[in-house]
């Protein structure tokens, strides 16, 4: 479980910590633990009714003291001081249920057995949904990423990010899980990329078999919905919580692509509490795992930092006036207005409103400096 506790001299999050930002000097083509480290993040978002045109020579970086004041193009907020500061006093997030571990050990058997490996990542947060171990039990192994829920980004992320992977060679699908886009231009590359499987079977006299693609990645970032749109049927369980698919299984595409849908898998330890923070806002780990009220405070805070939200939509939303930024305060005024002074409730309803774009398209990370 997460908790905060106010800071011993200053008000309970209405402190602005200053923002720190780094040069990405060199980083691996898919793993983003080292971007992590030394890029900054920065969040960006895509408000319904107006698009920002980001012009990725731009190289912009914004120091969280004035974001409202932030012209138009420029429109980009560093988050994750800011996240880093407000989160400081968590206790680390814990979320490694039974299944996960045992996911873990299968897949490294089953990682051998595929000729193709589709990683899928949440594209709101594609560094933080990225597995520190995933590079090495891949090792070589031909490898498509996927960054799933499109819909939740702005085009003008989904530029960049299609730039900043595309630089490093990674070859990199957007999709939509809900919709079915982009699912069967997967199922096309797995192919394609797998084609010297039945080449080399067939020089050894041996009858082709379908190319065995593996879809891994976080828990709930879309790997069963994905699936499901390719088959145009509900074979995966697909449901909107981390942890619904519990076990690794093979499926049917045609006669010559075989799925493995798989579970959900996180690091034992999530050392960085940034990271969980962003995680537990997008739903990609177990509810369990947070205070849902503290998240949410600092989703709050967030969303009055942000010039495309800012404390005028909040109260537009909510008619509550967000006094100073204090997120914990937010939540109780609308518990008091809405839910009989229960603050999970409240809390949940502006998780959820995020999740569901009532505040527009919001990335919480954009590609590092190149
Ligand atoms: N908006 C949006 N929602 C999506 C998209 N893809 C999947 N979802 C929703 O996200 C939720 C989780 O999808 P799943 O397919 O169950 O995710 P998973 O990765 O298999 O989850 P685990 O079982 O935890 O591993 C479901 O409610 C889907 O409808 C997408 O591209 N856009």
């Amino acid at each position: 479980m997460v908790s905060l506790a106010p800071a011993p001299s200053t008000p309970f999050f209405s402190y602005s910590a200053p923002t720190l930002s780094f040069r990405s000097k060199s980083y691996d083509k898919f793993s983003s633990t080292r971007i992590l480290r030394r890029c900054s993040v920065s969040c960006s978002i895509a408000s319904k009714a107006s698009s920002i045109n980001w012009n990725e020579k731009d190289n912009i970086y914004i120091s969280n003291k004035a974001p409202l004041d932030i012209p138009q193009r420029n429109n980009w907020y560093n988050l994750d001081a800011d996240l880093q500061y407000w989160a400081r006093s968590l206790r680390p997030v814990q979320w490694y249920p039974g299944h996960i571990a045992k996911t873990e050990k299968e897949l490294k058997t089953q990682i051998k057995l595929m000729d193709v490996v589709i990683e899928v990542r949440d594209a709101r947060i594609p560094m933080t949904t990225s597995h520190p171990l995933m590079d090495s039990w891949l090792s070589n192994r031909k490898r498509i990423l996927v960054l799933n829920r499109e819909d939740m980004i702005s085009s003008a992320d989904r530029n960049a990010w299609a730039s900043f992977f595309t630089s490093q060679g990674v070859k990199v699908v957007f999709s939509n899980g809900q919709l079915g886009m982009g699912s069967l231009k997967l199922g096309r590359l797995a192919k394609s990329l797998a084609v010297d499987v039945n080449v080399k079977r067939r020089a050894k006299g041996l009858l082709p078999r379908p190319v065995r693609a593996g879809i891994v990645g976080y828990p709930n970032v879309g790997k069963s919905s994905l699936i499901n749109r390719l088959l145009k049927r509900r074979l995966c369980p697909a449901a909107p919580r981390p942890g619904v698919t519990r076990h690794l299984k093979w499926v049917r595409f045609g006669k010559d692509l075989e799925l493995l849908d798989s579970p959900g898998i996180l690091p034992m330890r999530i050392n960085d509490q940034v990271a969980a923070i962003k995680l537990a806002i997008c739903d990609d780990i177990g509810e369990r795992s947070y205070d849902a009220t503290d998240v949410a405070a600092i989703l709050v805070q967030l969303l009055l930092k942000l010039p495309e939200v800012g404390p005028e939509a909040i109260y537009k939303r909510y008619k509550i006036k967000a006094d100073g930024s204090c997120g914990k305060i937010f939540i109780e005024k609308l518990a008091f207005q809405l839910f009989n002074g229960d603050n999970k409730h409240a809390a949940d309803r502006i998780l959820s409103d995020f999740r569901k774009g009532k505040f527009g398209w919001i990335s919480l990370e954009r590609p590092p400096w190149q």
